[in-house]
């Protein structure tokens, strides 16, 4: 394998050649079982505190499309849900489909959304940097907010305007003035359970917090996603048509909800 992607060659199936931990005990996603959630009372409510000052650039990383914070100080910060501690904000980014039918990473009783919203945080109470935390099991704290089709999402439409901007892997453009509580659900209610990034180097360091009211997003916005080029200037140009990784399996874990 090349270089990991999400194409029949390099694509999830692949990523255990490079990344044995791809079969490890806390992978992420997975299909969330909802009757056999277990409600905890100790599970606080999710306390998301951004300031729209701290968003700096949107890019194209070549396996999605992020907008990165400042993550120098606890301006942005989530705190409160599973959490125990401080999680700094660090960037958001997307997962989606080939088409609507399919695209979000977690599902609920084996049902999958059109796109999958990630906030990724991570612990600047205990750690130095994104980096170290990124190696910790309770380094990081991502957020999924599901996307559902329907009506188009004015919120959304702040981050879709852009992208014809960053068609290219590695362009990247100024992006500020954004507050990512814009595009959270009215009820903050969530599942939670531990996991991994669901992007190579798959590290077991995430506090997933899935959120499950999903928010809308129309096709037409979808499709600008897909339209993102996977490839650099000088490659033969090949869209990123989906970066959703499938469902793994549970391997005895619990999933908690508030
Ligand atoms: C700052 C460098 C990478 S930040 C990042 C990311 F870019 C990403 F794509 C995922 S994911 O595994 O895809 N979704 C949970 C993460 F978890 C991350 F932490
Ligand atoms: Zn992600």
């Amino acid at each position: 394998m090349l270089h990991w992607g999400y194409d029949e060659h390099n694509g999830p199936a692949h990523w255990k050649e490079v990344f044995p931990i791809a079969n490890g005990d806390r992978q992420s996603p997975i299909d969330i079982k909802t009757e056999e959630t277990k409600y905890d009372p100790s599970l606080r409510p999710l306390n998301p505190n951004y300031d729209p000052a701290s968003a700096k650039i949107i890019l194209n990383n070549g396996h999605s499309t992020s907008v990165e914070f400042d993550d120098t100080v606890n301006k942005s910060v989530l705190t409160g849900g599973p959490l125990s501690g401080t999680y700094r904000l660090r960037q958001i980014h997307f997962h989606w489909g080939s088409n609507d039918e399919a695209g979000s990473e977690h599902a609920v009783d084996g049902m999958k959304y059109a796109a999958e919203l990630h906030v990724v945080h991570w612990n600047s109470e205990k750690y130095s940097s994104f980096v170290e935390a990124a190696r910790q099991s309770d380094g990081l704290a991502v957020m999924a907010v599901f996307l559902k089709i329907g009506e188009c999402n004015p919120q959304l439409k702040k981050i879709t305007d852009r992208l014809d901007t960053i068609r290219i892997k590695g362009k990247r453009a100024l992006f500020t003035n954004f507050d990512p509580s814009c595009l959270l659900p009215k009820s903050l209610d969530y599942w939670t359970y531990f996991g991994s990034l669901t992007v190579p180097p798959l590290l077991e360091s995430v506090i997933w917090i899935v959120l499950r009211e999903p928010i809308s997003v129309c096709s037409e916005q979808l499709a600008k996603f897909r339209s993102l080029l996977s490839t650099a200037e000088d490659e033969v140009a090949c869209c990123l048509l989906r970066n959703y990784r499938p469902p793994q399996p549970l391997k005895g874990r619990e999933v908690r909800r508030n």
